[in-house]
């Protein structure tokens, strides 16, 4: 992928995040280091994988990039606006998060994916003909509109929840490992989904995922972060793939890896 040609989209100079000293007991003033000094960019179309192991920061960088936690310093900008100047509600209209556990907040399937429309106040026809569009694009089977959160399991949610975020087209998609509740052969689907709908809609995804062949699979870039510092950030062509393997295997036993 040739940079020159591609606009960026997102852009992080020197974020880091403490957790705040009065939740913990630490000898840096600032209290416990989440992430620390963390700068990439990410260009629009782009698939980006972001591994480490656990309590690496993943997850919090998912939720600075939603506006969901604030950084200590640093800043962030989407398309050259520093992001304290976009209203949040605009900002999550383009940044969309799905996390791992997501909720439907009592609604049926059908409901849930029309919610967000229907806060935004479109018309009725548009938002059944973008609703039953996104069902097909996800293959949601037609028996699971009527069910209810408890009538789903957590993969067959994440998917919903995937829909949900889709029916209001942002530019870029935050996932929260979208896979830890599929078995191989559907995560390799969803990740084939995915990629289809990222390429046909431009759209930018950015996934946290723990399975390092699927993120081989699946993205342009990825992110390797390791105790709240970016590690490794490479596009997919320029990795060596068993190298890396092996390395985020041994980190697994040692919670830590090197490079
Ligand atoms: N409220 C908090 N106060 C202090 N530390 C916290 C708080 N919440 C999370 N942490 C720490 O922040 C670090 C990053 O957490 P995060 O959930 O982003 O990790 P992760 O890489 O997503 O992990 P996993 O793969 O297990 O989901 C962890 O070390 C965690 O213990």
């Amino acid at each position: 992928m040739g940079k020159l040609t591609l606009k960026t989209q997102l852009r992080l100079e020197q974020v880091s995040l403490f957790a705040s000293l009065k939740t913990q007991s630490h000898d840096n003033q600032l209290g416990y280091p989440i992430l620390q000094d963390i700068s990439f960019e990410i260009f629009e179309g782009e698939r980006v994988a972001i591994v480490g192991p656990s309590g690496a920061g993943k997850t919090y960088l998912l939720r600075l990039l939603n506006r969901l936690s604030e950084p200590t310093s640093g800043k962030i900008y989407l398309e050259n606006q520093e992001y304290s100047q976009i209203p949040v509600l605009q900002l999550r209209s383009i940044i969309t998060l799905v996390s791992q556990e997501p909720k439907l907040l009592g609604m049926t399937v059908k409901e849930a994916l029309a919610y967000p429309l229907v806060l935004r106040g479109l018309p009725k026809q548009t938002i059944q003909q973008r609703v039953s569009h996104w069902i097909e694009q996800l293959q949601i089977p037609d028996e699971w509109l009527t069910r209810t959160e408890v009538q789903l399991s957590l993969g067959q949610r994440q998917l919903v929840a995937i829909a949900r975020a889709l029916v209001i087209q942002p530019k870029i998609l935050l996932l929260d490992e979208p896979t830890s509740a599929l078995d191989i052969k559907q995560a390799e689907h969803l990740m084939e989904i995915l990629s289809q709908l990222a390429q046909n809609y431009q759209t930018t995804v950015v996934m946290v995922n723990h399975q390092l062949e699927l993120a081989e699979k699946f993205c342009t870039r990825l992110l390797c972060l390791q105790q709240g510092r970016l590690l490794v950030n490479q596009e997919a062509s320029e990795i060596s793939w068993v190298n890396l393997r092996e390395k985020l295997t041994q980190a697994k036993a040692q919670n830590e890896f090197e490079f």
